[in-house]
């Protein structure tokens, strides 16, 4: 890390890169209640959140829609105030002082772009240099390694907008890299990409945080992204945080389900085999759940002895299912 890059001017003090205590966001939303009539109501997004983040941990932050991730992740970068509460990253108050923590900070939005849409990706990298006044050297050892490790070789002359929709997202993790963030917020990093790109950005991450030791907080629908990087997963809801741990201690408060999709060489009525309840049937193809603890194996066995099977795979429980499993289970929740 350069000093240039890290702004040393106000060392951290202590280990947690990132601290929230009680932090709150309230919006006040008018809405329509009549042909003239409004009604002012206000949203609780983030409803006293607490949670410390230590320097190198890489953590998944999860959640249904609309419980609060986004607004969670604006307040940490300075985009939005906290209504209350205290909030520090790297020691810097996020809101105060955004542009001071800009150039300690790492942000990547899977549904949108930062980098300029009609210029040559390496055209990006240049103004990024600039912007954030990067050492020539360091700019230059950190492209390589970029551009070496996202096998960016072959896209840096090429318009952004021609990029896929990989190859734009390592585009974009490469360039919220270039300034050596110590924090990294990655909003939803491999969604719509395919298996491939995904396993790279993963294996990237990955080495990033085990080499560098960059903090890392990860929002994802996929829970393979937060099984394959993160030991720790906090979930929040309705703005409240309920659950902080690991995933297997996740999978043990909310045991989700599997599913297997199977594909017959005819229509058939409704599977029944032991171990495993039919959730649909769509033509020849049909879904099957079973408790994520058991083994796929011997239902397997049972549906290839007795049915005319073609082809099946085997589906991981989502995020939303494990979570509303959870809310389910949990007699206490709000
Ligand atoms: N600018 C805003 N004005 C009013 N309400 C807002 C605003 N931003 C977010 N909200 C509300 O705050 C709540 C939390 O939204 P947020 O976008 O943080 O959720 P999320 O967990 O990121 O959801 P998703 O997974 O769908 O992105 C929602 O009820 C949302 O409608």
């Amino acid at each position: 890390m350069t000093e240039e890059a890290t702004d040393t001017a106000e060392p951290v003090r202590t280990a947690d890169l990132i601290e929230l205590e009680g932090v709150e966001k309230v919006f006040d939303v008018r809405r329509r209640t009549g042909l003239v009539r409004r009604e002012k109501t206000r949203v609780r997004a983030v409803d006293g959140i607490s949670f410390t983040v230590p320097r190198g941990e890489m953590v998944g932050y999860i959640g249904p829609n609309g419980a609060g991730k986004s607004t969670t992740i604006k307040m940490l970068t300075g985009i939005l105030t906290p209504s209350g509460g205290r909030l520090r990253v790297a020691g810097i108050d996020p809101s105060r002082e955004r542009t001071r923590l800009a150039r300690r900070i790492g942000v990547v939005f899977g549904q949108r772009t930062t980098l300029w849409w009609d210029l040559p990706l390496i055209d990006s990298y240049r103004l990024v240099h600039r912007m954030y006044r990067i050492p020539d050297a360091r700019y230059r050892q950190n492209l390589e390694r970029c551009v070496e490790l996202l096998d960016l070789g072959a896209l840096l002359d090429v318009p952004v907008r021609q990029l896929s929709l990989g190859q734009r997202m390592r585009g974009d993790i490469a360039a919220a890299l270039l300034h050596d963030p110590e924090v990294l917020y990655l909003d939803e990093p491999t969604i719509g990409l395919d298996v491939v790109s995904k396993a790279k950005v993963r294996e990237f991450l990955r080495d990033l945080n085990t080499e560098r030791a960059t903090t890392v907080l990860l929002t994802t629908h996929d829970l393979t992204d937060i099984e394959q990087l993160c030991k720790r997963v906090m979930v929040i809801d309705h703005g409240r945080l309920v659950y902080d741990g690991t995933l297997a201690g996740l999978h043990e408060v909310a045991p989700g389900e599997r599913t297997l999709v199977v594909d017959l060489d005819r229509r058939l009525p409704p599977i029944e085999v032991a171990g495993a309840r039919p959730v649909r049937v769509e033509g020849p193809r049909q879904w099957l759940a079973f408790p994520a603890s058991a083994s796929a194996a011997p239902i397997v066995a049972a549906l290839a002895a007795d049915y005319p099977l073609v082809d099946l795979s085997v589906r991981e429980p989502d995020i939303e299912s494990v979570i509303a499993k959870m809310y389910a289970e949990r007699p206490t929740a709000p």
